[in-house]
């Protein structure tokens, strides 16, 4: 599904988009827009995965791996949530960390509900008080969602639990468990605080990133798996261009079977010295990056896909404006 077939957020907002005759939507249909915020690293993207039902956003052990607004759909015949998980909230380093931070502020000004990730295995820390600073004033309610609830037992469940009402006044306190696909609780909550709206997603859509984004996404994955301490946050990654291979086939010629796709991608890094760490000794770390991002582009795609990776220098781009806004932020 491509971003082009989404109605825009203007749209959106204006009402114009109606993808759905209003007439059709059933008494008590209730629809709006669950922000996921938290510190890096304490599980924001694998809740959101979990909750779609598909990988729209990737996840690592690294923190600070979200950096855009990854939006997914969940539709019942009661009503749709649009779970929009954001960049982690956290005290901004580089230009890149403020913008991260921007992002995330201005999808709070307008969501219906608020899901606040605190992690069941670690204390409330100077992190979580930043952002429950932030949410502070905001008109949509916000849940205070303990996540990772499988890492621990019950007494220290009952602590975190605990922990988390003395942070602020959440209009609830959930626990969940991504990982054992425990968060029925936590959805059943959300839809009941969503105002009466028609759908705002047609509900078949899952997603609303581009192949271009995710497929970038999927590159940036597989290379945070492989990467030493010092290059995740230097990584950016970036899809050229996407085109149609000749038919190779007979059955691709008859058009029977979808011809395969190269995929041109770019990845940076901030110093040429990092170049080498990315690539590997021998190429074998460029390979396996290739390898995973392929298989997951495949699925994305349903058809054959050939990478073709470029690792290319952007000198400081976490610090430059100009070259951070050639990389979409
Ligand atoms: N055991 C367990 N691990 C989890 C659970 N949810 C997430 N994790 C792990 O926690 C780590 C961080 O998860 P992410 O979903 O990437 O966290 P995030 O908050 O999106 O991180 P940023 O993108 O850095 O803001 C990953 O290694 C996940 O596998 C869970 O329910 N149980």
């Amino acid at each position: 599904m491509r971003v082009s077939d989404f109605p825009s957020d203007e749209d959106l907002m204006s009402g114009a988009a109606a993808p759905i005759d209003p007439v059709a939507v059933p008494e008590g249909y209730r629809a709006g827009f669950v922000a996921i915020v938290g510190r890096p690293n304490v599980g924001k993207s694998t809740l959101t995965n979990v909750l779609v039902g598909r990988k729209i956003a990737i996840t690592s052990m690294r923190p600070e791996t979200t950096r855009h607004n990854a939006r997914g759909v969940i539709s019942r015949d009661e009503g749709q949530l649009v779970i929009v998980d954001t960049p982690g909230l956290h005290r901004p380093r580089t230009l890149l960390g403020k913008r991260l931070n921007d992002m995330a502020r201005e999808v709070l000004v307008d969501v219906d509900a608020v899901v606040f990730c605190l992690p069941a295995d670690q204390k409330i820390g100077p992190g979580d008080r930043y952002i429950a600073q932030e949410l502070k004033g905001l008109s949509a309610p916000v849940f205070a969602v303990v996540t990772k609830a499988d890492l621990v037992g019950q007494q220290q469940l009952a602590e975190a639990l605990l922990g988390a009402s003395q942070l602020a006044d959440f209009a609830a306190i959930i626990p969940v468990s991504a990982r054992a696909n425990d968060t029925n609780d936590l959805v059943d909550v959300l839809f009941d605080a969503m105002p009466p709206s028609p759908p705002l997603y047609p509900p078949e859509m899952l997603s609303d990133q581009s192949d271009e984004t995710m497929i970038a996404e999927y590159v940036r994955e597989a290379a945070l798996h492989g990467a030493r301490e010092e290059l995740p946050h230097s990584i950016a990654v970036q899809v050229e261009e996407i085109l149609e291979l000749p038919p190779r086939t007979p059955a691709q010629r008859e058009g029977t079977a979808p011809v395969p796709l190269r995929v041109i991608v770019n990845i940076f890094v901030e110093r040429d010295s990092q170049k080498g760490i990315v690539i590997g000794k021998g190429g074998r770390q460029i390979a396996q990056i290739r390898e995973r991002a392929t298989k997951a582009a495949k699925r994305l795609l349903e058809r054959p896909v050939v990478l073709d990776l470029h690792v290319r220098t952007a000198k400081n781009w976490q610090r430059d404006p100009k070259l951070l806004g050639k990389l979409g932020f």
